[in-house]
């Protein structure tokens, strides 16, 4: 199956200072990928080079077997592509279904699966805030609009960048269960997240990040087998 993503080889960073050192990583249609490693090892940086944020200095980023490297942001995106950034960009002068509304759009199949009452269900929190602006929201709340606002896109693939990071393990629980429940519906995810356990248990496939270099591929049970890779690179 032609990966929906594909980079190979990718090489990029800021300013003078290199951060990825030739990576390759696929996701497959309906695949869920970790993307993991400690702190600064270049997640984030790998995400927002495929969507071409940060500009590729080597390699190539692919989309369903297209060479998309030098392509706009916004024209990947409309490829399929929903974003949960890190911080979560929600518009805290709008309501909940407003935040909702303004990014509703069909899929690339036309279909509109994820509909406004769809996500709502989804987030029966969301459901007790709809006149709440986005800074009336706590934490939690305000991640679960961003992945809703993310579903409005109806997308194929949703990237989640630490998308549990700050919560209270209660809410965190919730966002892993809606993520799986999303999984299930056949999106692909690609998800960063510091809580290790919760990645494994999720994703078909994991790739371990250490200084801009993939040091693992494989499947979750591997990974989890390899004790030393996991207390050094992950530090668990
Ligand atoms: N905008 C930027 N300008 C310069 N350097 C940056 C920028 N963003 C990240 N870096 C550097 O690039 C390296 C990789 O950062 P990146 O955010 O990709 O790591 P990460 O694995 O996502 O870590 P974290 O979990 O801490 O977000 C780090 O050394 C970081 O300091």
């Amino acid at each position: 199956m032609t990966p929906i993503i594909e980079a190979k080889g990718v090489q990029a960073g800021y300013g003078t200072g290199m951060v990825l050192h030739g990576v390759d990583f696929a996701v497959a249609p309906g695949q869920a990928v970790g993307l993991m490693g400690r702190n600064g090892m270049g997640k984030t940086t790998m995400l927002r080079t495929i969507l071409g944020l940060v500009p590729l200095r080597g390699g190539q980023v692919l989309m369903d077997g297209e060479d998309v490297s030098r392509e706009a942001p916004f024209r990947r995106v409309r490829r399929g592509i929903a974003v949960v950034p890190e911080g979560r960009g929600i518009f805290a002068s709008l309501t909940v279904p407003e935040n909702l509304r303004l990014a509703a759009r069909p899929g690339v199949d036309g279909q509109r699966l994820w509909t406004e009452e769809r996500v709502l269900d989804t987030f029966p929190r969301l459901k007790e805030r709809l006149g709440n602006r986005g800074d009336q929201l706590s934490g939690g709340e305000q991640q679960m609009l961003s992945i809703g606002r993310a579903l409005m896109t109806n997308p194929r693939l949703l990237i989640l960048d630490e998308a549990t990071e700050g919560l209270a393990p209660l809410i965190r629980d919730d966002i892993w269960r809606v993520i799986a429940a999303i999984r299930e519906t056949g999106i692909a995810t690609v998800v960063v997240d510091k809580t290790v356990a919760a990645i494994l248990s999720l994703v078909d496939r994991s790739i371990v990040l250490v200084k801009g270099g993939v040091v693992f591929d494989g499947a979750p049970a591997a990974l989890r087998a390899d004790e030393e890779l996991m207390h050094r690179c992950l530090g668990v």
